[in-house]
């Protein structure tokens, strides 16, 4: 099986302008592939670049040399130096980001807000609706409150429809920043389960997870981003 993402040689500095142009070295050579069904999970303490690398491996952050090549069909494109519109495709088609955060939509209701991700993906509407509910039911977001607009939910309630949100569809990458960083146990489980599903459905999943037994549940194997701190810094 060939590899779904594909990082080679990434290094990445960032360059504090506030601070008389001070760079700051964060990774060097990083290099690791994530299979279909695998769960990497990126290790090491705060401040290692485990966030940095997932927004390089999504197109938010430009990184100053190497390549991730993420597999869209039988080709492979490489986010660092595509252009915005490709990655942007990519986003659509390829890979979801979850981040522990929910980027509200004012005076959407939450199971619209989850459907019309669904939609987006390509799903059609009816099947987007249904997925939407399932997917609230199990995170156990009370359907009470599925027609309000989530931006006065608790951070939890918010995280649970994040998650929702980037698990309804059937996107072949997952990355995912501390997507259970404020749940309870029984919310965790539902995550660890719904990653599971995602796992044995092909999908290769990129994560950071603070909780140390979630971690142990999921990975398929842990990248210590230790391993590439840049010897400059
Ligand atoms: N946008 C930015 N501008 C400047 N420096 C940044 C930026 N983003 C991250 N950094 C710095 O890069 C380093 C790595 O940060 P990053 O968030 O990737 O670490 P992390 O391993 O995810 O940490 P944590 O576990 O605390 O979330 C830190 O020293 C951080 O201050």
């Amino acid at each position: 099986m060939s590899a779904l993402v594909k990082l080679e040689n990434v290094s990445k500095t960032f360059t504090l302008h506030l601070r008389a142009g001070t760079v700051l070295n964060v990774v060097e050579n990083v290099s690791f592939d994530v299979e279909p069904g695998e769960c990497v999970v990126l290790g090491g303490p705060s401040g290692a670049g485990k966030s940095s690398l997932l927004k390089i491996v999504y197109g938010n952050y430009r990184c100053d040399s190497g390549h991730v090549f993420v597999r869209d069909g039988e080709d492979y494109v490489d986010v660092v130096g595509a252009e915005p519109r490709r990655v942007l495709a990519l986003r659509k088609n390829v890979m979801g980001y979850v981040s522990q955060f929910l980027r509200v939509i004012p005076r959407v209701g939450a199971l619209d807000v989850v459907a019309a991700a669904g939609r987006e993906s390509g799903l059609q509407a009816d099947i987007a609706q249904k997925r939407a509910a399932e997917l609230l039911a199990a995170l156990n977001v009370p359907e009470r409150m599925w027609m309000l607009p989530p931006a006065t939910f608790s951070g939890g309630e918010q995280q649970r429809v994040n998650i929702a949100r980037g698990f309804i569809s059937d996107v072949p990458v997952l990355l995912l920043d501390e997507p259970t960083a404020s749940l309870d146990a029984v919310n965790r489980s539902v995550v660890v389960r719904l990653i599971d599903e995602k796992k044995a459905k092909g999908t290769a999943i990129i994560g950071i997870f603070h909780d140390e037994d979630v971690r142990e549940r999921v990975a398929s194997r842990v990248v210590d981003v230790t391993r590439f701190a840049a010897k400059a810094a």
